[in-house]
């Protein structure tokens, strides 16, 4: 579905060569301060072209207020956001038709909607539909007042060192993978829902949504299967629940404990590879060694830390207003 959170509510839609990808954010509180500057920073971190090995293809992304805002203020009516894409170059899509790109979704995505997919650029599939998640992030961490989220890259291609790692695709022709982590400070014990809406449930739900992703780890993560349990146990030392280690991640029971929340994503090497590729050729039913030619990120990594911040803040905030929620009616 294209929808995501309970009272912090998002809808996205569009296509990577269509009109203009969009949000809806329904469910934001009437009242925050808004306008097109505070958008800049994270939009502008998010923007292909901008660094090596990220897509050449660049969108000003400049976000166009649709409704929920009124004399700068959002009204609580539902939010509406669009960014329109200028500078799309469908005719590398045209050509490649008959040949789904493996690791993209062409091939399934075509059996899923009977052909009737706009595959241009990827389609609704394509990472371009971030820049909307990245806006949500925006208006959430508005609602997020004393948190403070920050996603860093700790490794592309292998390399603990991110230039080494892009250079392994440069010099190879190929493309590359990375880790991206994200630390969130000045969480308050409490938020998460056990059962199913655990804070780990929600997040990894919301993390695999961005394309791309394909794994999550929370504190000591996989790691934690080689350690002690008494090594594990993060000692509690006072009475706010601060804890003298942080293997857990900041989550116990599905329930935020008041340290810091930190987790880290996987992130695939991207599937347009300049390298030349084989893959089924619906024209001539043959496999056959084809290359990309499109504009893309060499390592989709580079650009994942602001929307992995949004994503994070989403979910949040839809956690706050939960527990708010909750409060006022007991
Ligand atoms: C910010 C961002 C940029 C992306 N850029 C590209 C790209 O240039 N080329 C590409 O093939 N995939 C790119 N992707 C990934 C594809 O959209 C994704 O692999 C595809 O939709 C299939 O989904 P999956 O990888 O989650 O299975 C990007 C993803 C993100 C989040
Ligand atoms: C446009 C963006 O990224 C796009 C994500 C993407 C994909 O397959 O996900 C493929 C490329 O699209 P195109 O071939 O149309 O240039 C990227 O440029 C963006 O992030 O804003």
């Amino acid at each position: 579905m294209n929808s995501f959170g309970r009272l912090f509510r998002i809808n996205i839609f569009g296509e990577s060569h269509g009109p203009s990808v969009g949000i809806i954010i329904d469910g934001c509180p009437a009242g925050l301060a808004l306008n097109e500057d505070d958008f800049v920073t994270d939009i502008e971190r998010r923007k292909g072209g901008m660094q090596k090995g990220t897509t050449p293809r660049k969108e000003d992304d400049k976000p166009i207020f649709l409704s929920g805002i009124f004399n700068g203020k959002t009204t609580g009516a539902p939010l509406t956001i669009v960014f329109e894409n200028k500078n799309t170059r469908s005719s590398d899509y045209e050509k490649g038709r008959e040949v789904p790109r493996p690791g993209h979704a062409d091939f399934v995505a075509n059996k899923k909607f009977g052909g009737f997919e706009d595959f241009r650029g990827g389609g609704h599939f394509s990472g371009r539909l971030t820049v909307c998640l990245v806006a949500a992030g925006v208006v959430a961490k508005k609602i997020l007042q004393g948190i403070n989220i920050t996603s860093t890259i700790t490794e592309i291609g292998g390399e603990k060192n991110i230039e080494a790692g892009l250079q392994k695709a440069i010099d190879a022709k190929d493309s590359v993978g990375g880790i991206v982590e994200c630390k969130v400070t000045g969480l308050p014990i409490g938020l998460g829902e056990p059962f199913f809406d655990s804070v780990e449930s929600v997040l990894a739900h919301a993390v695999f949504s961005i394309p791309a992703i394909k794994g999550i780890e929370f504190g000591a993560g996989f790691a934690a299967a080689k350690m002690f349990g008494s090594v594990h146990n993060d000692a509690i030392v006072d009475a706010t629940g601060k804890t003298a280690t942080n293997y857990a991640g900041g989550i116990v029971g599905g329930i935020s404990n008041g340290n810091e929340l930190v987790f880290r994503v996987v992130v695939k090497p991207t599937s347009s590879t300049p390298l030349e590729q084989e893959s089924w050729n619906w024209q001539t039913q043959q496999v056959e060694k084809f290359s990309i030619k499109g504009r893309h990120d060499l390592c989709i990594a580079l650009r994942v830390p602001p929307v992995l911040e949004a994503v994070t803040a989403m979910v949040l905030a839809d956690f706050f207003l939960l527990e708010q929620k909750t409060k006022r009616l007991l």
